[in-house]
């Protein structure tokens, strides 16, 4: 139905054209009939006599139908893969529009969305046209079938719904028999082959596969996965094979019956030498009613829209509130949160229960915490990629969730320790801070503040250069190179207006010379703004006006560097031993 809704001119075409050659090899078949019935008077009376004539007539048509299937078929074919690419084009991009739709990151991360949004993603990556494919293969392979029964009709109409009953009770039972066996019902088993054979096709997790020696155990366990599934398939379509059987058995004496009597109604005259050749022909085309090719990519191809529409459904769930206030500059005072309690889905543990904490705006803050403690989500709150379950988040006292989320992650920049490495040119890489900013100017001058420069002056094409290996003319970067690329575009978010910067840990890749050089310019050039900062480096956190401890989900300590070491707690201590390592490191020689 959402074939004949999204696309109504192609699919009548293509159906008229199917049932056009549908009929063409019925009336090659009757012409064979009269061929059969007249070729004798005209060996008898020579090709100039009445019977003759009529055998040129017959071969002339005949030479037609054969000429006008291949046409048909050849058009068939072109209209079927045209309809096949806008198909598929049309559910890939509403996937991705629902998938990039998702205002927060619960379609991730809620187990159930979770495997609804890995299946629609999967489903768009494989094969999304079986279902044209299926239903134009269907309609190309059935029609024949169909004329073939109006053929028998014409000779012998009882046999002719005697046999299609019995094609179309055992199509029935063989689609029954698929729709069980269907391997795209996508349940879990599918979904961990599926990431065991993404294991071995990732360019990021190459390296530590063949570190680890893990490419047979990941290829053993592919294997074995697969071998769940096809166990799953076969017990399956072992259910109820009697009476598919039995069917069958049926098929034959149905046939058998029909040619028996076809052959005493010849035998004694009633059924002339055309009608039996018609009779034969069309008892062997209705076995196309039964054809089991296209069924499988109808079952293949049917649960796409279905999936993708509970994608969008899931993802417009997300996104019921009404419209929020549109955000026009940074928070000018402060941004709050007050008894933030915050779980992730699925997990009973909270990783924020009562969470208070003031972020003075203009100010820059430092979070310090074990790992795990929480600052990374404590970030996905703040950019309203995470809402809390209880508790408020507020922007100079507007409450987050009344906030157009777009607008206010335009003034939020936040580089993760995990930022993508966009296999895309270098403009686009730092360019992307603000998809408003494509004037190399401003580029440039983003790549000096996040000192990129000479990671810029190394590439081959400039900022044209792709920053990927695996495509022509492209270059990839070591993990230095790119964080400075990842902070040139945070600097990009600021040009364009972000007012609050947040760098969580992106530069644990830099040396600590390099780290404590980028942070000092950092806070350097965005004075005046709120900038948070997550390292586990002391060196690097000291340096923020205000410092923050978090442990088991609450604020433990709360002060500036020299106030909190003099306070003597959690992060005096682990400030102490920290700097004692680096100074042990110095003294041994090591530049830590
Ligand atoms: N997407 C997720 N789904 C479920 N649990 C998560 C998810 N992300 C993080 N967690 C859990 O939430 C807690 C806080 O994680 P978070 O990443 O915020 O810590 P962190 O302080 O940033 O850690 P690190 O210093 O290691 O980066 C951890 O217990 C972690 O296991």
């Amino acid at each position: 139905m959402t074939l004949v809704r999204a696309f109504p001119a192609s699919v009548t075409f293509l159906f008229m054209l199917a049932l056009l050659l549908g009929a063409l090899p019925a009336i090659f078949a009757l012409l064979v009939g009269r061929l059969v019935e007249t070729l004798p008077a005209a060996v008898e009376g020579g090709m100039g006599s009445a019977a003759g004539g009529r055998v040129v007539t017959t071969l002339v048509w005949v030479t037609a139908v054969l000429v006008a299937r291949e046409v048909v078929d050849g058009v068939y074919q072109v209209a079927k893969w045209d309809f096949y690419r806008r198909y598929e084009e049309y559910l890939m991009a509403r996937v991705m529009r629902a998938t990039l739709a998702a205002p927060r990151l619960e379609l991730f991360e809620d187990r159930e969305q979770a495997a609804v949004a890995d299946k629609a993603v999967h489903i768009a990556g494989w094969e999304p046209g079986d279902l044209v494919d299926g239903w134009t293969t269907k309609w190309r392979v059935q029609a024949p079938g169909l004329a073939s029964a109006v053929l028998v009709a014409t000779v012998w109409p009882i046999a002719a719904v005697v046999v299609t009953a019995v094609w179309v009770l055992i199509s029935r039972r063989l689609q029954a028999d698929l729709h069980r066996s269907d391997l795209y019902a996508y349940g879990e088993a599918l979904r961990h082959a599926d990431y065991y054979s993404r294991i071995g096709q990732r360019i990021e997790w190459a390296k530590e596969v063949r570190v680890f020696g893990l490419v047979d155990w990941v290829a053993g366990r592919f294997g074995r996965q697969w071998a769940v599934i096809l166990d799953e398939m076969w017990k399956a379509r072992r259910v109820d094979q009697r009476s598919t059987t039995l069917l069958f058995v049926a098929l034959a004496a149905a046939n058998g019956g029909v040619l028996v009597l076809a052959a005493r109604s010849a035998a004694d005259g009633s059924l002339g030498i055309a009608g039996l050749t018609v009779l034969v022909q069309g008892l062997l085309g209705l076995a196309a009613l039964a054809d089991q090719d296209a069924d499988n990519l109808i079952v293949y191809g049917s649960p796409h829209i279905p999936t993708v529409r509970e994608l969008e459904q899931a993802v417009a769930a997300q996104s019921t509130r009404p419209a929020g206030t549109l955000v026009a500059s940074g928070p000018a005072h402060e941004v709050r949160f007050d008894g933030v309690r915050f779980a992730y889905p699925g997990r009973e543990e909270p990783v924020f229960d009562g969470l208070d904490l003031r972020i003075e705006a203009g100010t820059s803050l430092g979070i310090v915490g074990i790992n795990g403690a929480g600052k990374t989500t404590l970030i996905k709150l703040l950019a309203g990629l995470e809402a809390p379950q209880a508790g408020r988040i507020t922007v100079d006292g507007t409450d987050l969730a009344d906030l157009d989320p777009d607008s206010w992650r335009r003034r939020v920049a936040a580089i993760f320790q995990d930022f993508v490495r966009y296999e895309l040119p270098a403009r686009d890489n730092i360019g992307f801070g603000s998809i408003d900013v494509r004037d190399d100017e401003r580029i440039a001058e983003a790549a000096h503040r996040a000192g990129a420069n000479d990671v810029l002056a190394g590439l081959p094409n400039g900022l044209d250069t792709l920053l990927s290996r695996r495509f022509p003319g492209g270059v990839d970067l070591s993990g230095g190179q790119w964080q400075r690329i990842a902070l040139a575009r945070a600097m990009v978010a600021v040009q364009a207006g972000a007012r609050v910067l947040v760098l969580d840990e992106p530069t644990a890749q830099l040396d600590v010379r390099a780290e404590a050089d980028i942070y000092d310019r950092f806070l350097d050039l965005t004075h005046g703004l709120t900038t948070i900062v997550i390292s586990h480096r002391f060196s690097t956190v000291r340096r923020a006006d205000r410092i923050v401890v978090l442990d088991a989900g609450r604020i433990s300590e709360d002060g500036s560097h020299d106030e909190l070491v003099a306070a003597g707690g959690t992060y005096a201590r682990l400030f102490a031993k920290q700097a004692q390592r680096y100074h042990d490191a110095a003294d041994g020689g090591d530049d830590a």
